[in-house]
């Protein structure tokens, strides 16, 4: 059992890619996978089918084991074969992870009032066979739709403090953003549809599934080259039948707490929440430093207004941390609503600070106007140059203007 077991945090993959990329492939997958029982993992997938009118119920393409209704199912929730359950968005999503997290709770306590009230050897053995059915969920997917966009998701599941109660006994986390593209079609879909953009640009994981359907190698290398010109930071999988290993997919831990938003700068919030996800932090300086090697001056200047790429920042010194946030906010809370300002999807960076002698460099998470800097954990370090680095993936980023704003909030 690993550590976020243990803390019984739950992660929370949320599954994105356009319309019949592989994403119900994928979850079927996971659930099936000798892998999953390697990790021992007890999964809930939700289905975010809200605003889709499909006439497919997507709960129907994923294994059950009863046909008889139970209170789970008038709830919406439906068992799968695998011990996992399953259900369907209809109203707020938050409501519905709450539900399943309080689902839980509540077996929970119904076994130990069942203990207190009974001493007899034969009823103990009784709530013993309880336990074991009610073993607590280790993981949720969220699979959204094939038109989501999954900034908003995205932004909902890692602000709302509502899914870290109890002092984290039942917290739901972001994990990350997991995209699927359809290698026959991503370049069509990527001309055509906003929203397979914006799934790439969200993405900590893109799954480029059907690669039996890409005919040469140089076409694929024609589509990587593609998806890495949106997000050059996003690991990169190609796969058949969604079939990937689960760890380059499950328990990545991209995103970090302590988030801050605009509205909390408005209503003087200054509560923070703590998470655990210190270990991300390694990867995401390991991404960054890959994003910015694949960078360079030509790649990454949009040419198009509505073009996604990605822009890597770097810069000597040590952040002046209140300038550093000045200039985030800026960037992520006004230049959007400026004609042709910059659009910052999402952004992720390392920064180098003076606190005390080797401390730590600081992490910078951030999804559209919500962002967190937090500390980094003991141990991580800044790559072999000794540069701090910022990427950002969103649109109208000029790199010029970028560059002298980000450097202006370092001092040697
Ligand atoms: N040839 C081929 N077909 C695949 C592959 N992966 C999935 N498919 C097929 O593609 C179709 C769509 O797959 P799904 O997993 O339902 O896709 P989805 O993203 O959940 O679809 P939506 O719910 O419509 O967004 C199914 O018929 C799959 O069997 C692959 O790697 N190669």
């Amino acid at each position: 059992m690993n550590e976020t077991q243990k803390n019984k945090v739950v992660p929370i993959t949320v599954l994105t890619g356009f319309l019949g990329s592989g994403k119900t492939t994928l979850v079927n997958h996971i659930l099936h996978s000798n892998q999953t029982e390697l990790h021992g993992l007890k999964i809930a997938v939700i289905l975010n089918e809200f605003g889709t009118d499909l006439g497919i119920e997507k709960k129907m393409m994923l294994p059950f084991t009863t046909t008889t209704e139970t209170q789970e199912q008038r709830d919406g929730w439906v068992e799968l074969d695998n011990g996992c359950v399953c259900c369907t968005v209809k109203g707020s999503l938050i409501q519905t992870i709450e539900k399943l997290m309080k689902m839980e709770k509540k077996k929970k306590k119904k076994k130990n009032e069942f203990v207190v009230q009974t001493r007899s050897e034969e009823v103990k053995e009784e709530a013993k066979e309880d336990e074991d059915e009610t073993k607590a969920f280790d993981y949720i997917l969220l699979e959204t739709t094939g038109l989501a966009n999954p900034g908003p998701i995205c932004g909902e599941l890692w602000v709302d403090d509502a899914l870290l109660e109890d002092n984290m006994e039942n917290a739901a986390v972001l994990d990350s953003v997991v995209c699927v593209a359809d290698a026959k079609n991503i370049e069509r879909q990527l001309e055509e549809h906003v929203e397979a953009r914006e799934q790439i640009a969200y993405a900590d994981v893109i799954v480029l599934n059907k690669a039996d359907l890409v005919e040469t190698e140089e076409e694929l290398r024609r589509i990587r080259e593609k998806l890495e010109s949106i997000n050059a930071d996003a690991k990169l999988v190609v796969s058949e039948r969604s079939k990937v290993d689960l760890s380059q997919v499950l328990d990545q831990k991209s995103y970090k707490g302590n988030v801050k938003s605009r509205l909390m700068k408005e209503t003087k919030e200054t509560t923070t929440t703590k998470r655990f996800f210190a270990k991300g932090a390694k990867d995401l300086a390991m991404r960054i430093e890959e994003s910015s090697k694949s960078s360079n001056s030509n790649s990454i200047i949009s040419k198009h207004d509505e073009t996604i790429t990605t822009v890597c920042l770097t810069a000597k010194g040590f952040v002046d941390k209140e300038k550093f946030e000045n200039w985030i906010e800026d960037l992520l809370w006004e230049k959007r609503n400026e004609p042709n300002g910059a659009d910052v999807l999402r952004c992720k960076g390392i920064l180098k600070c003076k606190s005390k002698s080797d401390a730590p460099p600081l992490i910078l998470q951030g999804v559209r106007d919500v962002y967190e800097i937090t500390d980094g954990f003991d141990g991580l370090k800044l790559q072999e140059d000794g540069l701090s680095k910022v990427v950002l993936i969103g649109r109208r980023l000029r790199l010029d203007e970028l560059r002298v704003g980000f450097e202006s909030c370092f001092f040697l």
